[in-house]
């Protein structure tokens, strides 16, 4: 489990803010903290709006308790500001307290006070909402013209990012604490625009004790080896690549994202096909004998298997591998041999695929891709690397990195052979499987990002050594 000091990359679900909030309800106390979190959201309005009518819708939990707060506020601030109440908060409650508090204007939760207005706030439901709200709500917050969500759209489910109702998108949402997965995941992550997390003085025992398991995916949360004197080249790690004879573009792609990355060195096992891969890349270092007499050297512990691997050449390759107790990746070619029963990958470390791959695996994922990840990693023992704009990384303990350090760029053919090269590089310097995974997906897109416009998968390598760097110096700094 990543430690107590990784909670500051923790993206806790609303229903453990739930729990967090009862822990703070013994510590700090709700209205504190209520308090904290409307003064915030005013602070943010005011720091990016010049002033004007606002109008603040309110539900009758704690996100409706926050919007009275930042009516407050922002009237104090000489705001011309009125609340339209959707329900009365529960009496004796912190927002009940907050509602007690604005003496301001209080108007029709209706269509056209939103239109009116030059500014809506969304206080009706934030961790709260669990079911889709109803069809008067969502005209109300699309009749605004610019609309700011405190803690969450009332249409975005926190944990899973999924729109519950089409509606409106969002100039900026305010949230507090940590952000929660909603807001990292598509479509959430758009509906919500600008993403502001304030920090409202959360005990970290409270944090702590909403046990998050969901993580925002950097360094820090885990750590690259750095580069040693004592270093030589299987200190540093072997990877050795599963090749085939009719697409060794996609071989030789994982092979440079594996020494680009930092591989001590990489070994592509080309059986009879060696002599297409003995051109060019003068470092890679090209068998051609038969698999199992290479599997013979210990050292090579690391495999990928599937970039450029036509389905027998897959059945060829990856039970041996598997026999013999190695560390695999498994991608491309080897998840298409698996076809719909991916138990025939059990014993592999990490899988990378894509959503049409995944489907094809384990079936649709539906709305709730870290669930469906977490299912498929559980069931074949093995990290699932699920790509896509924001990469989930699920290990089968059911800890899950959520990737949006990515750019783009990085969607284009071969990108994803790179970043296979790159995990099995991470996996061959002796970093766990999940560990390796995240680094590896961090590594692509900071690589992705730094490749400028419009770049060919190629360009990636010249960023990746640099990548590497920044990784671990982040890590350091922590
Ligand atoms: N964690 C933190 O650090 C802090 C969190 N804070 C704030 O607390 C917020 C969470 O507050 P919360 O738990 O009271 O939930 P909230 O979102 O107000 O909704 C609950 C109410 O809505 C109702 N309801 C739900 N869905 C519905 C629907 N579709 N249609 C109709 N009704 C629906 C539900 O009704 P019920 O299900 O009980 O019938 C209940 O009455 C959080 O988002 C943040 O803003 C800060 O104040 C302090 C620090
Ligand atoms: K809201």
């Amino acid at each position: 489990m990543p430690m107590k000091s990784d909670l500051r990359f923790s993206l806790p679900t609303p229903a453990q803010c739930g729990e967090m909030d009862r822990k703070a309800s013994e510590t700090i106390g709700i209205s504190a903290l209520m308090d904290r979190a409307g003064w915030a959201v005013a602070q943010a309005i005011r720091a990016r709006f010049a002033p004007c009518r606002v109008l603040v819708l309110c539900g009758p939990g704690n996100n409706g308790g926050d919007g009275y707060v930042a009516a407050r506020y922002l009237e104090r601030a000489g705001w011309s500001v009125q609340v339209a109440p959707l329900a009365p908060p529960r009496e004796g409650s912190a927002a009940f307290g907050a509602a007690a508090q604005y003496r301001g204007r209080i108007t029709d939760f209706a269509p056209e006070n939103a239109r009116r207005a030059d500014l809506v706030i969304d206080a009706v439901f934030g961790a709260g909402l669990d079911r889709p709200p109803a069809p008067e709500v969502v005209a109300v917050l699309s009749a605004a013209r610019t609309l700011v969500a405190i803690d969450l759209p009332s249409t975005v489910n926190g944990t899973t990012g999924a729109a519950l109702v089409e509606g409106p998108d969002y100039r900026m949402s305010v949230t507090f604490v940590r952000p929660k997965p909603g807001h990292i995941l598509y479509p959430g992550r758009e509906i919500c625009g600008e993403l502001i997390c304030a920090d409202i003085g959360m005990p970290e025992v409270c944090l702590e004790a909403a046990g998050p398991t969901i993580w925002l995916n950097g360094p820090g949360l885990w750590h690259v080896p750095a580069m040693s004197p004592e270093d030589h080249k299987y200190r540093r790690g072997v990877v050795s690549i599963c090749a085939g004879q009719v697409m060794p573009g996609a071989t030789r792609l994982a092979a440079a994202g594996a020494r680009a990355s930092g591989a001590g060195l990489v070994r592509i096992s080309a059986g009879e096909g060696a002599a297409a891969y003995c051109l060019g890349a003068p470092g890679l270092v090209i068998d051609d004998g038969p698999l199992k007499t290479l599997l013979e050297d210990e050292r090579r512990r690391v495999w990928l298997c599937g970039p450029g691997l036509t389905e027998p050449e897959v059945a060829a390759s990856l039970p041996l591998l598997l026999a013999s107790e190695r560390i695999v990746l498994a991608d491309a070619g080897a998840l298409g041999w698996a076809g719909s029963e991916p138990e025939k990958l059990r014993g592999v470390s990490v899988i990378t695929p894509h959503i049409g791959e995944f489907t094809r695996l384990f079936g649709a994922p539906g709305d709730d891709l870290v669930a469906a990840a977490r299912e498929a990693a559980q069931r074949i023992g093995a990290v699932v690397v699920l790509k896509g704009a924001v990469s989930v990384i699920v290990s089968p303990d059911g800890r899950v990195a959520l990737n949006d350090h990515a750019s783009p760029a990085l969607a284009t053919a071969g990108s994803g052979d790179t970043l296979a090269g790159v995990i099995a590089t991470m996996l061959a310097a002796g970093m766990a499987p999940w560990e390796a995974a995240c680094a590896g997906v961090w590594l692509h897109g900071e690589a992705g990002m730094r490749a400028g416009n419009w770049p060919i998968v190629e360009a990636l390598d010249a960023h990746l050594g640099d990548a590497r760097a920044k990784a671990i110096a982040l890590a350091c700094e922590i």
